[in-house]
Order: structure tokens, then sequence, then C-alpha cells
């Protein structure tokens, strides 16, 4: 069970995801298969995305973030809820609708090498999706792959190789113009920066930002990395186990966590500053995350929770707003801020603050 969507502050949402489910079924048997149990990826959760604005999603892997994604964007068919999309619940589009409104929902993949055909040139991947939606014909076409090219910051002359002639970071450029060619409103971001090195990682975070201004778009991200999204994004959403357990303003969010969950997360952040290392006071989660088979009664988080109570056990916490926007479904909320290591907090604050630097340290190289 969640309230109803937290919503962005003043402006219109672009998308309200409503207590959305994905359950995938276990099957055994080959000839005839039987439903052995069910996959809970994403288990009722809700939220919504004002326009222009980045919403970021981090968790551990296998939490639900990219199932989550697919299913916003229809790839997967949901169990459950509704994804409303300017006016339209997307849940129940299909054939040429469903194709239409493809057009106004992008992703950007993780993977920019296993989501490029190797087969076909740069200019044939970013000109299928014009054709294929009739945005443009004939040299249009060209011209345009050409403009996208421009736009991500390739040579337009690049439209005649391979993938394998590019770097991990071109190519997810290549990826990022594709997604652009249909001119969509809203993408989503999986993990895009998570296979690249950090350096590059900074040019490509860069980039988005500023595609995001020039075209007004509305980001997802979607990231382990605590950093990265508290660069890019204007809310940070933390999920556990296919549930959104915590909500908020990115800087309140890192200074502020209400869950012990994102607590964790963020006293794991990784610094390379041998200084900080040795101060570091890392939460430790016993034991293992649970299986979404079979996940935990109760609060899903109860069985590794160091600050657990018996009731945590028994109920699921409501997903409630402690202020100004801020969600948490935690029975103990209100206590475990207090609890937060402040060792912890300044080495999420300092690693956030040495991404920032990368990023301001590229732009003034770039210009
Ligand atoms: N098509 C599928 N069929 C069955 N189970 C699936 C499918 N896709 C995902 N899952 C399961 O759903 C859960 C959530 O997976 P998901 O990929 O969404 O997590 P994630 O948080 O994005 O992890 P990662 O960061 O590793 O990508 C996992 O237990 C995964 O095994």
């Amino acid at each position: 069970m969640t309230s109803l969507p937290p919503r962005s502050g003043d402006g219109a949402n672009l998308i309200e995801v409503q207590n959305l489910e994905m359950h995938f079924p276990v099957t055994r048997g080959i000839v005839f298969q039987r439903k052995v149990g069910t996959i809970k990826a994403v288990d009722g959760i809700s939220f919504a995305i004002k326009k222009g604005e980045t919403l970021g999603l981090v968790g551990e892997s296998g939490c639900g973030k990219s199932t989550t994604g697919r299913a916003i964007l229809q790839l997967y068919r949901p169990t459950a809820g509704s994804v409303i999309f300017e006016g339209q619940d997307l849940t129940q589009l299909k054939g040429d609708a469903l194709r239409k409104m493809r057009r106004r929902v992008q992703m950007i993949f993780q993977d920019p090498y296993a989501s490029l055909n190797p087969r076909m040139t740069v200019g044939d991947i970013i000109g299928e999706p014009i054709r294929v939606h009739r945005l443009r014909e004939g040299r249009a076409v060209r011209e345009r792959v050409e403009e996208l090219l421009g736009l991500v910051g390739l040579n337009p002359a690049f439209a005649n190789r391979y993938p394998h002639e590019f770097s991990g970071g071109q190519r997810q450029r290549i990826g990022i113009a594709r997604a652009l060619a249909v001119e969509p409103q809203f993408v989503v971001c999986d993990e895009p920066v998570s296979a690249l090195d950090v350096s590059i990682q900074a040019q490509v975070v860069n980039l988005l930002e500023e595609l995001q201004q020039k075209l007004g778009l509305t980001y997802l991200f979607i990231a382990h990395d605590l950093s990265v999204v508290k660069h890019i994004s204007d809310r940070v959403a933390v999920m556990y186990l296919g549930k959104m357990v915590e909500l908020s303003e990115g800087s309140k969010l890192y200074s502020m966590p209400l869950h012990p969950y994102t607590q964790a997360l963020l006293s794991a952040v990784p610094i390379p500053d041998p200084k900080v290392e040795l101060q570091r006071r890392r939460i430790i989660l016993e034991g293992d995350v649970p299986s979404p088979l079979n996940p935990p009664s109760g609060c899903h988080f109860h069985t590794r929770c160091p600050i657990m109570i018996p009731k945590c056990k028994e109920e699921d916490p409501p997903f409630t707003d402690y202020g100004d926007g801020h969600f948490a479904a935690c029975w103990r909320a209100r206590e475990s801020a207090e609890l937060m290591p402040t060792v912890a907090r300044k080495q999420a604050e300092m690693l956030a603050a040495r991404i920032s630097a990368d990023i301001a340290k590229v732009k003034s190289k770039t210009g």
C-alpha cells in the first residue's frame, strides 16, 4: 500500500505513476509450464515527475530500478497500476496509439555497445527511428542525423562509421542521439554512465544536463551511484526490494536521510581519499538482500534494519510525507534521522563535491 503520488511542488507533472506493479511469474516444467511463484520486481510504487525535472532513482542491484523504467515506458506491460503521461494512461494504450506514444518517451541504456546494432552504420542507427515514425523523408533524414550528431558533440561525418569504431563515451553519445531522434519529452536514463570511466562520466552527465536545458527534457535517471544522482537530480528516490522507501528533494536526502536504508547507502559511498577512508564509519547491513520471490513480511527492510522494532515485522509502513515532500516508508523515520553518523554524511557530501568539481572542470575545458 502506498499513498498518493508525491507531487513535485509547483508546476505541472509530466508523468504520474500510481501503485505501479510489475510481477514476473516463475514457472517450472518444459512442456506443461506451471507457475510456482512470483517475482515482485516492482511492488506498488507511486511518484510524479514535473515537466523539465530530473528524478534520480537509486538502490542496490536487483531492487527493481530498471524494471520500473521499462514498465513506465510500456516495454514491460505492468501487472497493475497506472502511468499517466499527458493525461493518458499508458498502461491502457494498444496498437497504433501505443506506437505513437513511444515516440514521446525514450530510454538510454547502460551498455551503449549492446544497444547499438554492430552491423548498421551510425547514420542508419540514428536514422531508423526517424524513418519508422515518418518524421523526415529522403535527404532530410540524413540532414537530421547529422544535426543530431552535432547536438551530442560528435562530428557529423561519423554517420558513415560503425559502432565498434568508437570509444565507450562516444557510443553513449550515439545512444543518446538515437533516443533524441524521435523528439521525446520524457527520457529514462538507465545507468547511462555506470559503464564509463569517471572522467567520461562527467562529460556524459554534463551533456545530458545541457540537452535537458536546450530541449526541455524530463528525466528519470537511474543509478546506483549516489554522487552522480545528486549532481543531476532535482529530487532523489531510493528503492529497496521493489518498493520506494524514500523520496525527497536532492539535498535534503543527503543532509537528513529518514530511512535507515538510505543512511546505509550514503555511508557506503566510496571516496578515493585515504584521509576520509580512515575516518569512514560504514553502517553495515546484516544479511543478504532477500529474494523478491519471497520478500520479508511487514517492512521488506526489517531483516537487515539496525533499528527494527517488532511492528516492522508485521506491518508495511506507509509512504508518508514528513514535510515539504520528503517521503519515507519507515515506522521509525522521525528517530532514524538522528542516528545517521556524521562521518558517513560528510563523506557522501565530499564525494558529491568532487564529482561537481570534475563536471565544472569538463565544462570549463569544453567552453
Ligand atoms: N524479465 C524478467 N523476468 C523475470 N524476472 C525479472 C525480469 N527482469 C527483472 N527481473 C527480476 O526483477 C528484479 C529486479 O530487477 P531489475 O533489473 O529491475 O533491478 P535493478 O535494480 O535495475 O538492478 P540492476 O542495477 O542490477 O540492473 C530482479 O530480481 C530480477 O531478477
